[in-house]
């Protein structure tokens, strides 16, 4: 397992900046590598501030978006378009501005969308796309370059809360019924497919978030913290403001 980093900024609007930047520089290293970029998006407050700062930053058009295949971490199970959509918040702020093939955006299905309104049948629908994606013989997952995460006051990453059965899931994609959070129904990547990925940046700002972060730096178990339980294969960053770093040991931090 890959040792934690973590980096403190300012505050969130510097905090979005220097994610934005990183994403850039991630997706252009992997396409210099591997000639593609696979990157996983999140939802949620901070992420949209990262999502915007792409869009507006220069480095944006020396990324080929053509190879850049876009999936997501979960999604609050929604008919298209509804603004509490996690895929809509990231095509408002960064896809609808960049060319990127729509053929490689890869959103969790709607309610009104191509499985139906069934969460479960939606969860398999998302399984067998990656399962596709990963192409014959290459297991379940494709490669993912980097995979963002926020952080839930509870702890919570992607739709994984504490305590859920869906920490039992096995599976790629799970269904989500009862979220503390709503909307209560959900899909989500689960624990095992999370971290698969090369890199996992984990991304709060703001004070709520304090007290989960510094537990889940602090050791606590992922079942009832589940931010705790996620880490990249090469890397795991947290990514955090001042205020989302309160409760970090000293000795974890790096300040920008
Ligand atoms: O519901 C969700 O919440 C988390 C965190 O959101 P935030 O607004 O507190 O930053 C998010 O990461 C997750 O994708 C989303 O579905």
């Amino acid at each position: 397992m890959s040792e934690a980093s973590v980096a403190v900024h300012a505050d969130a609007d510097l905090l979005a900046q220097a994610v934005a930047a990183r994403l850039l520089v991630k997706m252009l290293d992997a396409q210099a590598d591997r000639g593609e970029a696979s990157v996983v998006l999140t939802g949620g407050r901070i992420a949209a501030a990262v999502y915007r700062a792409v869009a507006t930053l220069p480095a944006r058009d020396a990324v080929d978006w053509s190879r850049v295949d876009v999936w997501w971490g979960d999604e609050r199970f929604l008919p298209a378009g509804d603004p509490d959509r996690n895929e809509t918040q990231a095509r408002a702020a960064l896809l609808d501005v960049v060319p990127i093939d729509p053929a490689r955006v890869h959103p969790m299905p709607a309610s009104d969308g191509p499985a139906g309104n069934d969460p479960e049948a939606a969860a398999a629908w998302y399984g067998e796309e990656l399962a596709r994606a990963a192409g014959p013989g290459h297991g379940t997952l494709p490669h993912f370059d980097v995979l963002m995460l926020g952080v839930g006051e509870d702890g919570h990453v992607a739709s994984i809360f504490p305590e859920h059965p869906v920490h039992y899931d096995t599976r790629p994609c799970s269904a989500v019924r009862g979220s503390p959070k709503p909307p209560a129904v959900r899909t989500t990547l689960t624990l095992p497919a999370i971290n698969t990925a090369e890199e996992v940046w984990l991304v709060a700002g703001g004070a709520d978030k304090a007290r989960a972060v510094g537990m889940a730096l602090a050791g606590a178990g992922p079942v009832q913290l589940p931010a705790a339980g996620v880490h990249g294969v090469g890397r795991t960053r947290w990514l955090l403001d001042r205020a989302a770093a309160a409760d970090v040991p000293a000795r974890l931090r790096s300040l920008r």
